[in-house]
């Protein structure tokens, strides 16, 4: 049904498999969705995608415990706001590694953006740079290292897996610091691939990476379940180990940041063997099921820290208020992961600046409706978390 209304050229109202109706008006040329909400983004995404490849987007470990609290932790966070602070400017703008960013909000190292548009990562790095943040380029790009750098001038960091080839990951980390990636991000949590049960029905597949031509084969074509979990548990090097942050060490000057850590333990070790910052991480749910929600062990992994090396945070992140809360736990800033590949999926490099704006605009309201005119006006006594609520009931 299509109608028309004095402010808006044209007006396209849409009622989705679900019971949630929403709208799609024109506006200088352009289609806008009346509430860019991330659920809206996701629907659009699975109507956009074949069954297996939203499947692999938006699936996670076995029963997808963890994958419901990473989302589910944050609702049971809330606000102990601040009044009467002058917010008539709110300050989003912050520093990570020496690059000024506009918002703490990144874009995390994700797989495959090809599966949901044509133009892959390339459209998701012209977003971050339109939208002024730090870009994370999967290891498992479908855009390589070279041609992700060229399409625009965003600030990248590269994330790195090992592979049992080190002079794979050798060469990758080369590249990447030759084309001016400004620091690796290690992902620590994958030595054997998650069981992910929806992946392994649809036997997911895994297609020849080009950032890997002439080097290694990365397909794998079996009808045994998932083709990605065969791919990671042939390739991955599962011995790797606190060691191997020496080997790393030797062969780049870049800063390394290790992503997947979950325990004050190993952030206590991360800082350690020297690296530049650690991100708290359960790789969005997709690893080791039961694992906790990670805006729950965060406050842990910052006391551990002491501040010592900057500590960024992901998993769940759907609102501005998600982002407030993870910085008044200690985060410098949070990367996404799903919403902006269902950004991708649904509108390409449009529908990833418009999530990123849309994350951005709500942690502004938020700031400005708990007093904090600045990020570092964020402390930690603007939140309550469950266990404050708990004890204060005893
Ligand atoms: C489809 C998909 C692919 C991912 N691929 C990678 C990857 O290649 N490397 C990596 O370090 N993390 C990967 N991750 C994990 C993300 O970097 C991030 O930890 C997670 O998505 C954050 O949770 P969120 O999706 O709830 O924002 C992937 C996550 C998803 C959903
Ligand atoms: C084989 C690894 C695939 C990318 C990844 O890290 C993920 O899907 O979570």
């Amino acid at each position: 049904m299509i109608s028309s209304s004095s402010h808006f050229s044209s007006l396209l109202f849409l009622r989705k498999l679900s019971h949630t109706v929403f709208v799609l008006f024109r506006m200088q040329g352009r289609w806008h969705l009346s509430r860019s909400m991330f659920s809206e983004y996701q629907k659009l995404a699975k109507e956009a995608l074949p069954k297996m490849y939203y499947d692999f987007y938006a699936g996670g470990a076995e029963d997808e415990y963890s994958l419901k609290e990473n989302v589910e932790a944050f609702h049971r966070i809330t606000f102990r706001p601040r009044v009467l602070v002058d917010v008539s400017r709110v300050d989003l703008s912050t520093t990570i590694l020496g690059y000024n960013i506009s918002s703490p909000i990144m874009i995390a190292p994700t797989a495959y953006h090809k599966l949901a548009n044509p133009e892959g990562e390339i459209a998701t790095a012209r977003a971050a740079a339109a939208c002024n943040t730090i870009m994370v380029l999967s290891f498992m790009s479908t855009c390589t290292v070279e041609e992700v750098a060229s399409s625009c001038n965003a600030v990248r960091f590269f994330q790195l897996y090992v592979y049992k080839r080190r002079d794979v990951a050798a060469l990758l980390v080369q590249r990447a610091e030759r084309n001016g990636y400004k620091a690796l991000v290690l992902t620590v949590d994958v030595p054997r691939l998650g069981r992910r049960e929806a992946d392994i029905k649809n036997k997911m597949i895994s297609v020849q990476l080009k950032n890997f031509d002439g080097l290694l084969s990365t397909k794998v074509a079996n009808d045994k379940g998932s083709n990605l979990e065969a791919l990671a548990n042939e390739k991955f090097d599962a011995s790797l180990s606190w060691e191997d942050l020496a080997w790393l060490r030797s062969i780049t000057n870049l800063p390394i940041l290790i992503k997947g850590i979950l325990t004050g333990d190993d952030a206590i070790k991360a800082v350690e063997v020297g690296v530049s910052g650690i991100v708290v991480s359960n790789h969005g749910a997709r690893q080791l099921d039961y694992s906790p929600a990670t805006i729950s062990v965060l406050e842990e992994v910052v006391h551990a820290v002491r501040g010592k090396i900057p500590v960024l945070f992901d998993g769940g992140i759907r609102r501005g208020t998600d982002v407030f809360k993870a910085l008044a736990l200690g985060a410098q800033a949070v990367l996404v992961g799903r919403p902006v590949i269902f950004g991708l999926a649904a509108k390409g490099e449009y529908g990833v600046k418009r999530v990123i704006d849309m994350l951005k605009d709500e942690l502004e309201l938020t700031m400005a409706l708990s007093g904090c005119p600045s990020l570092k006006d964020i402390t930690r006594s603007h939140v309550r978390t469950e266990r404050e609520q708990l004890h204060s009931m005893l």
